[in-house]
């Protein structure tokens, strides 16, 4: 089950959903409306590695806006920080966004129940796209879980900003 745009205020307003800052005009019927936030960062090599960090550098979103090129993942993230103990928070594009071809995840939608943080997004153009601070970029919505509940307690916990690849600490740990 999905939530509806007003049981998403009855949980933010009771402490269930976490969404910082919250504006109740962000609303949708059954989502809620986020920003893109200050920071994009992408990795400066060519070819990227799953058993290393990979060199990767943030700069900040200039306000007359930066064109996304095609062929290459940017990370950003959402200005809000989002997170639940109870509900499994689900990312997508506005529509908006989708229709200007622009990716805000690369296949990774999912969101654990018990993560905080801002989110960090994988963008990717179709096309060349022009993006600015504070666009309003993605939508995040939240599902109704089924079982015993074990909180999240990964690497990217409490996420601040966009945050790079931690894929080789997996490998490490094997
Ligand atoms: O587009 C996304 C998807 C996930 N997350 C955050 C929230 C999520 O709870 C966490 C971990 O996601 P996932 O479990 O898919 O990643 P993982 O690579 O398996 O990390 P971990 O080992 O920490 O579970 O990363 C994002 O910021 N953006």
């Amino acid at each position: 089950m999905i939530l509806t745009g007003p049981e998403i205020a009855a949980q933010v307003k009771g402490g269930a959903i976490q969404i910082a800052p919250y504006d109740e005009q962000r609303l949708q019927p059954n989502s809620y409306d986020f920003h893109l936030g200050e920071r994009i960062g992408w990795y400066t090599d060519e070819v990227l590695d799953c058993a290393r960090e990979n060199p990767f550098e943030v700069h900040t979103i200039p306000s007359e806006g930066m064109v996304l090129e095609p062929d290459r993942i940017y990370l950003a993230s959402t200005r809000e920080r989002i997170g639940s103990d109870y509900y499994v928070p689900i990312i997508r594009a506005r529509s908006s966004i989708a229709r200007l071809g622009l990716f805000v995840h690369c296949t990774a939608d999912l969101i654990d129940i018990g993560s905080y943080g801002q989110l960090t997004l994988q963008l990717h153009a179709v096309q060349g796209v022009r993006i600015y601070p504070g666009l309003l970029i993605g939508q995040v919505t939240f599902w109704v879980p089924l079982g015993d509940i074990v909180l999240y307690d990964g690497k990217y916990q409490g996420s601040d900003g966009p945050q790079p690849s931690l894929v080789h600490r997996d490998l490490e740990a094997r």
